[in-house]
């Protein structure tokens, strides 16, 4: 038997060391030694898996003590440029981004995030070259398929989560469509955590919608223009009643705007964070200092709202920390009776 040159020094190395006779001996052994090599360094990256696990178990239970946001949202930006820094292609650097989004779907679940909503393609992503669209369409295809899968297998950390597309469904191709008709169906039932992929949106295009729909309304009488609220049209956008308002939204890769993102949603104590790192290096430890700040100046703004001091929390412990939004009236101008409809900037009714 011929061995390749590269192994053929070490194996006759092998071979006499050991004072084998064959070849055959020599790769037996040659093979053992490399795979005991293996096992060993898997070991060892077991064990900083599980350390690195336990580590962020602790994060995790720190940030319970206080209150975490219900809604956390996605601008990922800088797919491309990760893609150009790395060496790779445009479709790993999308590939990437896919795979950091997912993690950072189990992390926030975790953490006991509501719901996470990420900007995956703007209308205006339709712009870009026909193989990059392409590329997007595809691989939002394959990212559909894996989170079902993984929402009903009760083995995987994603397990009882439900998944929403919203936008402008009309512009996706066929079979695209019955893909997220076949994952919105199969995840229905998910209770623990939802994850809105806004695919293709707009914020313009979402509040547009929704008014086109409460104007057909008004025109076949369903319902009377004397009734139109605020409330009624946010329940009628694509981001519904359960996500229409967005506790904190992240725009990675360092441009700081919104591009037509959240706009209806960010109107109340939003906060919104942007960072300079690209959106596939965007990891579990800058999302947990991001909501580690939200938690903490939620608190004090809880603090101040409900009238209760430092110096009352320490000495007297009164309990202030509630971890969710405050339900009832949470301001002093909240518990004051409703303006007259005259003084009302919006004209709404209290119905
Ligand atoms: C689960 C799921 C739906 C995954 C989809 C994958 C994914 C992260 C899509 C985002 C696509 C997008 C337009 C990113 C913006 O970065 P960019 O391409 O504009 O990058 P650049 O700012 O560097 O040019």
């Amino acid at each position: 038997m011929k061995l390749p040159n590269v192994f053929r020094s070490r194996f006759v190395d092998y071979a006499t060391r050991r004072n084998k006779s064959t070849k055959l001996n020599a790769i037996t052994n040659y093979l053992v030694e490399k795979s005991k090599l293996y096992i060993v360094w898997l070991q060892e990256l077991k064990i900083s898996i599980k350390l690195y696990q336990k580590l962020q178990n602790i994060c995790i239970a720190v940030l319970s003590t206080g209150p975490v946001p219900e809604h956390v949202s996605f601008i990922m930006d800088g797919n491309r440029r990760y893609a150009k820094k790395s060496g790779l292609v445009v479709k790993k650097g999308h590939e990437a981004g896919g795979l950091t989004l997912l993690s950072l779907c189990y992390a926030c679940k975790k953490i006991g995030v509501s719901c996470v909503s990420a900007y995956a393609f703007s209308i205006e992503n339709f712009n870009r070259s026909p193989q990059e669209v392409d590329i997007l369409m595809t691989l939002f295809g394959s990212k559909l398929d894996e989170f079902a899968k993984r929402a009903v297998n009760f083995q995987d950390p994603l397990y009882g989560s439900r998944l929403r597309i919203v936008g402008d469904i009309s512009l996706v191709s066929k079979d695209l469509k019955t893909k997220i008709e076949n994952a919105e169906e199969v995840t229905k039932d998910g209770k623990d955590f939802t994850l809105y992929i806004c695919f293709p949106y707009t914020s313009r295009n979402d509040i547009f919608h929704a008014m086109c729909d409460l104007i057909a309304k008004c025109q076949n009488q369903t319902l009377e223009s004397k009734n139109l609220t605020i409330p009624l049209l946010t329940e009628d956008m694509y981001l519904d009643n359960f996500s229409n308002k967005c506790d904190l939204l992240i725009r990675t890769s360092g441009h700081m705007r919104l591009s037509d993102y959240m706009l209806w949603q960010v109107h109340e104590n939003a906060d919104i964070v942007f960072t300079s790192t690209l959106w596939p290096d965007f990891d579990f430890t800058k999302l947990y200092v991001m909501i580690l700040k939200w938690s903490f100046f939620t608190t004090l703004q809880r603090y101040s709202e409900r009238g209760v001091t430092l110096k009352d929390r320490i000495l007297f412990n009164t309990p202030f920390i509630n971890r969710s939004r405050p339900i009832g009236p949470s301001s002093v101008y909240d518990s004051l009776p409703k303006p007259p409809i005259a003084m009302s900037i919006t004209g709404e009714t209290d119905s």
